[in-house]
């Protein structure tokens, strides 16, 4: 992985923070609320309900099978309305977040953390509307963030370390194209044991962002090798 502060400005990885009251105290992170057997057209699941006391956002994390244990199948999804619920192709979130808990079931246990305050990679729904406009304009996505003077990528992964403790699993396989998300969760103690691709087929529609991603954001997506003409 190269180093793209310099190159994509600043906001890239500030997932360092420990949040602090005002002795000094680090506070106390995500408390479970509620689980709930979620039968989906996947599998059945079960949806573990957190509070995360720092944000005061509710979060949720799918669990199939046993989640405790080693080499956890790990998704670590960031929300993507347009993508996971509206079935957008701009990007490739949907088609990922369907991939995922296919895989999850397939491998017979597994979790899936789904990141609310992640939209946009962290800055929020309209302001990726207002990127996804630029983008249309001619501009990368990573360009688009610049040019409305945001970060390129807003997100920590604090929380959803915190949830994976919680839920006693003790080292993943990340299902990620994303060496960012691996080097993060590593940071907040969580033993990555094998990075997973999660590669889905690109489409007209997000060749360019995926292009992008791979270019700007270092995202490890050798399947558009060899695709150039197709598009
Ligand atoms: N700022 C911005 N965010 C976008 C855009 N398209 C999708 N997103 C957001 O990007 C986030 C997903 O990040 P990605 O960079 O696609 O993928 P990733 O989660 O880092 O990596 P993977 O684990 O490989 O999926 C979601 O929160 C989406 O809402 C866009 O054009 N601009």
């Amino acid at each position: 992985m190269t180093d793209l502060d310099d190159d994509v400005g600043p906001g890239l990885g500030p997932d360092l923070g420990i949040a602090l009251d005002n002795a000094g105290r680090e506070i106390a992170g995500v408390e479970r609320v509620v689980e709930v057997r979620l039968p989906t057209t996947y599998g059945e699941f079960r949806a573990v309900g957190y509070l995360d006391h720092r944000g005061e956002i509710e979060q949720v994390a799918l669990v199939y099978g046993e989640a405790a244990g080693e080499l956890t199948l790990t998704r670590v999804h960031s929300e993507c309305l347009t993508g996971d619920v509206f079935g957008s192709t701009h990007c490739e979130c949907g088609d990922q977040l369907a991939a995922a808990l296919r895989a999850i079931v397939a491998a017979g246990r597994g979790v899936l953390v789904y990141l609310q305050g992640h939209e946009g990679r962290g800055i929020g729904l309209l302001a990726k509307l207002r990127a996804m406009k630029l983008q249309d304009d001619g501009l990368d996505t990573v360009e688009a963030n610049i040019a409305l003077g945001l970060p390129v990528d807003a997100r920590e992964y604090r929380v959803a370390a915190e949830i994976l403790r919680d839920l006693d699993v003790r080292s993943v396989r990340l299902l990620s194209n994303n060496p960012r998300k691996r080097a993060a969760l590593l940071r907040h103690g969580i033993a990555v044991a094998e990075q997973v691709p999660l590669l889905v087929a690109p489409r007209a529609e997000n060749i360019r962002y995926l292009r992008a991603k791979r270019e700007r954001l270092d995202h490890d997506l050798p399947h558009l090798d060899g695709i150039h003409g197709l598009f």
